[in-house]
């Protein structure tokens, strides 16, 4: 075999064991560098690929060239020089065709109104930041106004957005001119601080001393703008603004709609790939599941990294409320809410940050007139947001790291060819869970333990479910590990 046809093998090896949303995400872009006889370098343009790989996915695809070619003893990732575009920038022309029509301009207004937002396109965003967030009126912007309080310093770090974090604060550091994985696509249910972390990455790229030019945009202002732009033969001026950018960040993809507006997004996004500027976007889906974008517009955000975020755990919860409750007695050190109430609160809303957002404005609220609150008064206030929202998705992802770590194997060897027994059973429990706590067909869940057949799956679902009914020791560890994969 050669070594093309060998790293095209393993590559159609790996596809099928980590299933194609995950493949696309982290191994798209992954090429073969060099080989000798027993080590094989493979590419990829980020050092953060390059230890995501390497942390994660190393022993996997270690263990996928050994059975190809059993001489190979290493496999090493290096990272290529920064990818650039082979296409010239697109000069696009505006087709006014069916430009957005008066819904998403309206919906853009009525949702701009509802956030007080009354900046008029081509002011410079900082116009619209109170005093106290000093971001230097460096480069004219034009977009959605930045919140000052939606910084990195008080986005809480948790194990359900470190990745994603991570890749902000990369992009934030790496200032003009320096792309790193391109586009980025931050995706999560609604109100698990996508805003927020986009926001964090504009305000620190503007802060930084390199004074990126930054646009921040919802999906619905790039609609209201472009078509406003379009009625009033501006649009190429627009167009001349938005070519002159570093970073563009762009939020609620999943509202993108018009035929023409996308058009002119995917020009956009086509210009600013190719040449290199940096694009971060958010959703609340995968960018393959944005089924109502236009196909070219969905390929181009596939071609990024896409990493998504979770729900905050109790911890992070209470950290939130915490750094909340400092920045509210910065304003005013007469605000206190007791530690017993935090946590209670802390606890209890475990639906998303909005929600707790919410019940920390109440509680604040509520405190200056009732000071002494009581846990059951505050139950009484906060009932509503009590589990509100949609229950929180279990990942395959998240049951396999909880059983790993439980029975003291790592994730690899969950999902490996092993059959050893101290393998098999954290492996077929895995299953199971996987399939009582996800919606997952049967061959999907072989996909993701390591492309094994449906029936594999089956079997072991059986098997947990015979072996619970009498064995009490085990079905309270099921009953622990669930506790633990819902937390
Ligand atoms: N990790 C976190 N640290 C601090 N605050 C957070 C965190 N996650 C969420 N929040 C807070 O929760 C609230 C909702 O977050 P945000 O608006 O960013 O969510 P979202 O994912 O963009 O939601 P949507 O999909 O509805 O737009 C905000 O007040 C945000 O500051």
């Amino acid at each position: 075999m050669t070594q093309s046809a060998l790293f095209d093998r393993v590559s159609a090896l790996l596809k099928a064991q980590v299933g194609p949303d995950v493949f696309a995400s982290w191994f798209g872009r992954l090429k073969l560098h060099s080989m000798s006889k027993s080590v094989v370098r493979l590419s990829v343009p980020t050092t953060f690929l390059k230890s995501w790989i390497n942390n994660r996915y190393l022993d996997q695809i270690t263990t996928l060239f050994q059975q190809e070619d059993a001489e190979i003893l290493k496999v090493e990732i290096v990272v290529r020089s920064a990818m650039r575009g082979t296409r010239a920038p697109i000069e696009a022309e505006l087709t006014v065709g069916d430009a957005a029509t008066s819904a998403p301009a309206a919906t853009a207004a009525r949702r701009n109104a509802a956030q007080g937002l009354g900046q008029s396109i081509g002011q410079q965003a900082t116009a619209a930041l109170p005093a106290a967030a000093k971001l230097p009126v460096a480069t004219p912007l034009f977009g959605s106004p930045l919140d000052p309080r939606y910084s990195f310093a008080s986005f809480v770090e948790g194990s359900s957005n470190r990745v994603a974090l991570a890749a902000a604060k990369t992009i934030a550091e790496a200032g003009a001119g320096a792309v790193r994985f391109n586009p980025l696509f931050i995706h999560s249910s609604v109100g698990l601080g996508k805003t927020h972390l986009l926001q964090a990455i504009a305000i620190a790229a503007i802060q930084s001393p390199r004074a990126s030019r930054v646009v921040y945009l919802t999906a619905e202002y790039f609609m209201w703008r472009f078509a406003t732009a379009i009625r009033d033969n501006d649009a190429l001026s627009l167009k001349e603004t938005l070519r002159n950018i570093d970073l563009l960040v762009i939020d609620d993809m999943q509202f993108l709609q018009g035929k023409s507006i996308q058009h002119e997004f995917c020009h956009l996004l086509n210009m600013l790939l190719d040449s290199a500027k940096q694009v971060v976007v958010a959703a609340d889906r995968a960018p393959w599941e944005l089924e109502s974008l236009d196909p070219r517009v969905r390929s181009r955000l596939q071609g990024g990294v896409a990493i998504e975020m979770d729900g905050p755990d109790y911890e992070m919860r209470l950290e939130i409320l915490k750094r909340r409750l400092d920045v509210a007695r910065e304003e005013d050190p007469s605000l206190d809410i007791p530690a017993d109430i935090l946590s209670h609160v802390a606890r209890s809303i475990t639906a998303s940050g909005r929600e707790l957002e919410g019940a920390f404005n109440q509680l604040l609220f509520r405190m200056s007139f009732e000071p002494q609150l009581s846990i059951e008064r505050v139950d009484e206030l906060l009932g509503h947001l009590v589990n509100a929202g949609e229950p929180r998705r279990v990942r395959i992802e998240d049951i396999q790291r909880v059983v790993a770590k439980h029975y003291n194997v790592s994730r690899q060897e969950l999902v490996s060819n092993r059959r050893t027994r101290v393998i098999v059973k954290p492996r077929q429990i895995a299953m199971y869970l996987a399939k009582t706590l996800t919606p997952r067909s049967f061959p999907e869940i072989g996909r993701r333990f390591g492309g094994r057949d449906h029936t594999t799956v089956l079997h072991a679902v059986r098997k947990i479910e015979d072996l619970i009914s009498g064995d009490t020791k085990l079905s309270h560890e099921i009953e622990l590990l669930k506790r633990l994969i819902n937390e």
